[in-house]
């Protein structure tokens, strides 16, 4: 194991790792040690930010003139790289933001097959002939990049969501600014490096850390920037889209969940129980895509809370860091103290707590562990069933029937994952039609995309807009429509 670094983390501007002009930064620290600072990375200005942008302008032109293969090689070569560092980088991860190695590593291999599918994608089509009325004519479609693309990324995936966002928007022939979260930019700045080492031409991807506002805030009202995706919270995404609409620039947004599981009553109990524990704790509960709330039929509920409980006593709590934990820290103090206040309020609020609901004591760290938490909530207006919570607490609910499960089940303002446990087709079938969520999920965890596949929410949890597979093109290109007259 790599011993811990306190080194400063340096802007990646214009090919070249430079200071930011504010000459501040901000500590990175372990949040199962918070005395342990990971890294000090810059505390960036609206100067670092338009030095960035007009790198990345000065770039685009060249490296959007490159083909669509030698953008992909370039893609292959940071994945082999990327492969040679997979260690520190997860360990890195694991240290950063606190989800355990065995996350962190799977995570980083994911990032690298993403690159790896994503370099493949230079090398396939772009459009479509269409045939014209008129028979003298060719009429098709091609695809351009938008220009420089503006990247903010949350802490929760730091491997993963950066790479799904870069990957794409670099193989279609754009340039980038990313500003990633404070919490996970360390590990970041480790997979820039990536970039870097592979020979990735100067501007191509520059790398600015710093505050949100003064960052994340500088690259949604960028005039230079054509394009902005985000992943995070409800009420940044939403500021970003204000931002981004008044200048009529592109935006996606990835954001929040309240993921339903349905249990129904010829559900395999121990297959829910286990995908449910796994949904909601594993990350200590920090995805989008967490199990949140559990509908639960009645005529199994008695048998399903008993094994619910027996399991989830059994998960090992610790540093992320140790191959015997199974759940790890919330990523921040922040994090920490806004998931106790939402387990508070659904106490006062009336929701009955049948597990955990307290911190786990770490008396040699101090870090910022929490017992995973289970409330049985006969009310779905208190907060704690409406609201995301982020960190490792399921509300339970008791349903009568099939069709109340689902009305529960799409009673919220989010819609991104929903998972239903059932042998029976009709009950999968009609979960399938009338669930309003972007991934439906049968007999499966909420959480865990596949990279290939559209990745994205109804309702309040997107902008509507897909990410990853062949769905980032729709984002990270314009469509031109061709027509050719002899
Ligand atoms: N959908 C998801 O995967 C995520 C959801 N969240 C939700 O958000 C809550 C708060 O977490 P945070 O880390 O504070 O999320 P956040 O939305 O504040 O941060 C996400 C990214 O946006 C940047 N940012 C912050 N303010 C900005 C602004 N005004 N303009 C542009 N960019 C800005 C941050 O620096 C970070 O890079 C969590 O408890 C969770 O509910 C957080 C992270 C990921
Ligand atoms: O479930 C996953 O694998 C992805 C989750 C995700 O994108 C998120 O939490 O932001």
């Amino acid at each position: 194991m790599s011993t811990v670094t306190t080194a400063n983390y340096l802007n990646y501007i214009n090919g070249e790792w430079v200071e930011s002009t504010s000459n501040e930064t901000i500590e990175s620290i372990n949040p199962a040690a918070p005395e342990e600072i990971v890294g000090h990375i810059q505390l960036s200005t609206k100067e670092d930010l338009d030095k960035a942008v007009e790198a990345a302008k000065n770039a685009q032109k060249t490296w959007r003139g490159l083909s669509g293969s030698e953008r992909g090689e370039i893609l292959y070569k940071v994945a082999a790289i990327m492969e040679e560092r997979l260690e520190e980088i997860a360990e890195c991860a694991t240290r950063e933001m606190g989800k355990t190695l065995a996350e962190t590593k799977g995570e980083t291999k994911r990032g690298i097959a993403i690159l790896k599918y994503y370099a493949g994608e230079g090398m396939r089509k772009v459009g479509d002939v269409i045939p014209s009325t008129d028979n003298e004519a060719l009429m098709f479609t091609t695809r351009v990049p938008l220009g420089v693309v503006g990247v903010i990324t949350p802490w929760n995936f730091p491997v993963a969501i950066p790479i799904w966002k870069v990957a794409p928007a670099l193989i279609y022939g754009n340039t980038v600014v990313i500003k990633p979260a404070s919490e996970s930019a360390v590990t970041f700045a480790k997979i820039a490096k990536c970039f870097a080492d592979a020979g990735l031409p100067k501007g191509v991807l520059n790398m600015v850390t710093g505050s949100g506002t003064i960052v994340g805030g500088g690259i949604a009202a960028h005039p230079e920037i054509k394009g902005i995706t985000f992943t995070g919270s409800n009420a940044v995404g939403k500021s970003i889209a204000h931002e981004a609409m008044k200048r009529g620039a592109k935006y996606q947004l990835e954001m929040g969940g309240k993921n339903p599981v349905i249990v129904a009553g010829d559900a395999d109990i121990e297959l829910a129980v286990d995908a449910v524990i796994k949904g909601a704790f594993l990350s200590t509960g920090q995805k989008c895509t967490a199990t949140s709330r559990v509908i639960v039929e009645e005529t199994i509920y008695d048998r399903f809370i008993k094994k619910l409980i027996a399991e989830t006593k059994k998960i090992t709590i610790g540093a992320g860091i140790h191959a015997d934990s199974w759940m790890g820290p919330c990523a921040s103090e922040t994090q920490y103290k806004s998931v106790l206040q939402a387990i508070q309020t659904g106490i006062n609020e009336g929701a009955k707590l049948i597990l955990g609901g307290k911190p786990y004591e770490d008396k040699v760290n101090n870090g910022y562990f929490i017992e995973p938490t289970i409330f049985e909530v006969a009310d779905q207006n208190i907060a704690i069933a409406r609201e995301e919570i982020f960190g490792p607490v399921i509300a339970l609910m008791k349903v009568s029937s099939m069709e109340r499960a689902i009305d529960l089940a799409n009673d919220s303002a989010y819609g991104l994952s929903a998972s239903i446990f059932t042998g029976n087709i009709t009950r999968m079938l009609k979960f399938v039609q009338e669930m309003e969520a972007g991934l439906i999920r049968v007999n499966a965890e909420s959480a865990g995309v596949e990279l290939q596949a559209p990745f994205g929410g109804m309702k309040e949890s997107s902008s509507h807009s897909r990410e990853q597979g062949e769905a980032a093109k729709e984002f990270f290109t314009s469509i031109k429509t061709v027509f050719v007259k002899g």
